[in-house]
């Protein structure tokens, strides 16, 4: 594993997600071996070939992980220890490459799913989110007749409202054009930096590990 940039630390801090000496096997064979610490805002950004464990780690942080994996160490979030928890038990958000929205909710119900808001004047932050990443208007809409970046806004609003305690992306651009990926990447980016939660961002594109402007590890 290199290290690129940034830094990390070994101590327990408030609101940080600690991967405590995480190795991942797949038929005794090692995938990889982490020791990272992420404070809250910042992202630690995992590189490396495909089939390498990347989406895997994700899958072990969040509580989903395949049971053809073994997996070794502790995820320790805002000093809980989460490992092994099911999903929904991990107070994690993900963003996916595919933004997956709910075909039978309009784009606000998908906002609304799982949203931590309150009742009292959720229409008016549903509205408010939306607005946020240039979808003012949008909520009465069908996912289906959304563009792929349009989609992607939908996922990133909807995952911010369900207010994570640390958020994992996988691939978030991949599947979007170069302008509308730049223009996307600065829009998550600049929100997850007013979440103030840890995140950590899997991406094989250089320029998205800029971006996110945390460590980079890259997996052998
Ligand atoms: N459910 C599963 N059962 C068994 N093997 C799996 C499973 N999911 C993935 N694998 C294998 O585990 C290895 C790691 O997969 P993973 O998807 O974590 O890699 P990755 O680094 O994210 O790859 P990519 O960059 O292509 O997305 C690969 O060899 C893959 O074929």
């Amino acid at each position: 594993m290199e290290r690129t940039s940034g830094h990390a630390g070994p101590l327990a801090e408030a609101g940080c997600l600690q991967l405590q000496d995480v190795a991942l096997e797949l038929h005794g064979h090692r995938l990889l071996h982490l020791n990272e610490t992420i404070s809250p805002g910042g992202v630690l950004t995992v590189m490396g070939p495909s089939g390498s464990g990347k989406s895997t780690l994700l899958a072990w942080i969040a509580g989903f992980m395949s049971p053809s994996f073994h997996a070794t160490g502790r995820a320790i979030l805002d000093g809980e220890d989460i490992t092994g928890r099911p999903a929904e038990k991990t107070g994690v958000g993900l963003l996916f490459q595919d933004p997956l929205l709910f075909p039978h909710l309009s784009v606000a119900g998908n906002v609304r799913f799982g949203a931590r808001v309150g009742k009292d004047g959720v229409a008016e932050r549903v509205e408010n989110a939306l607005a946020s990443v240039g979808l003012a208007g949008f909520g009465h809409r069908d996912p289906e007749t959304l563009s792929g970046g349009q989609r992607a806004r939908v996922a990133l609003v909807r995952l911010i409202l369900s207010r994570p305690r640390a958020i994992l992306l996988d691939e978030p651009f991949s599947k979007l054009d170069a302008p509308l990926r730049r223009e996307l990447r600065a829009v998550v980016f600049e929100h997850l930096r007013q979440q103030n939660v840890p995140a950590v961002l899997v991406t094989h594109d250089q320029e998205d590990a800029d971006a996110a402007g945390g460590l980079i590890v890259t997996i052998d």
